[in-house]
């Protein structure tokens, strides 16, 4: 079982609550993905003067853990802010950090992430923080008090899949010990199928189900890839080749002549 700071969570696959056709489609997509853990926008649910509060308790009554997150937040200090809000809304010290620094990759401002990941490990926070899959930050997260790394796959919301095989290979042998969830840029369920297979520890996406033409039918999809992928992975996947091996053995074979 997987175990998130102090809790064991039984499926690896996280979902966003964002674009879904409707608050029903969402529902019973999270319902039909099995998952224990939807993450929830802030300041998304509360722009232009709405308050969020159906939207808040209607993801209150799926009966998942929630994890809010800072999505929209460009500094430690809207970050820290939103955690506060976050907390008072869903009464959890859970809180999924984004602090977005570009706006046309959505990649994270590392240096305001690591900011933010001290200040609210500080104040008892569990933070899960959106990052690259830079090395030298993922450290520094754990020094601020991170016992969770969420590296992307891809830029949010593009649907690629993991760009970087090699990055997230080496990500995954330098912290063997940490819950490591990849974050983002996932687009079909052989992308979670791979990543998994990477040997990392869940997947979070959003777009790919939400963006699918049905839903319900993808969350489905994806819970049934990212179990593939677990699976493959402890049951010790071949190393690819350069060269062929024949499958029927040679020695004992017939002779004709
Ligand atoms: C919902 C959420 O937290 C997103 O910011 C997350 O990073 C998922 O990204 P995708 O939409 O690419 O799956």
């Amino acid at each position: 079982m997987l175990k998130l700071y102090d809790t064991d969570i039984e499926s690896r696959l996280l979902l966003g609550t964002a674009r879904y056709p409707s608050p029903e489609i969402l529902r019973q997509a999270v319902l039909a993905s099995r998952t224990g853990i939807v993450t929830v926008s802030l300041r998304r649910e509360m722009a232009g003067g709405r308050t969020g509060g159906a939207f808040f308790s209607m993801i209150r009554d799926l009966g998942v853990r929630v994890l809010p997150n800072t999505a929209g937040c460009h500094t430690a200090r809207e970050a820290v802010l939103t955690a506060h809000m976050a907390r008072e809304v869903f009464a959890t010290d859970w809180i999924k950090l984004e602090v977005i620094g570009h706006h046309d990759t959505l990649q994270p401002d590392v240096f305001e992430l690591v900011e933010a990941a001290r200040i609210l490990c500080a104040e008892g926070f569990r933070v899960f923080p959106y990052t690259t899959e830079d090395l030298g930050v993922g450290e520094r997260l754990l020094e601020a008090g991170c016992q969770v790394l969420m590296p992307w796959c891809a830029p949010i919301g593009s649907a690629m899949g993991p760009v970087n095989i090699g990055a997230l290979r080496s990500y995954r042998a330098h912290f063997p010990e940490v819950p490591l969830i990849v974050d983002a840029g996932i687009g079909r369920p052989s992308h979670a199928a791979a990543v998994m297979e990477l040997g990392f520890d869940a997947v979070l996406l959003n777009t790919a189900v939400a963006g699918a033409g049905d839903p319900v039918a993808m969350a489905v999809a994806f819970a049934g890839a990212v179990e593939a992928g677990r699976a493959a992975c402890l049951a010790g996947p071949l190393e690819p080749r350069d060269m062929a091996v024949p499958s029927t053995p040679v020695i004992g074979k017939a002779v004709f002549s």
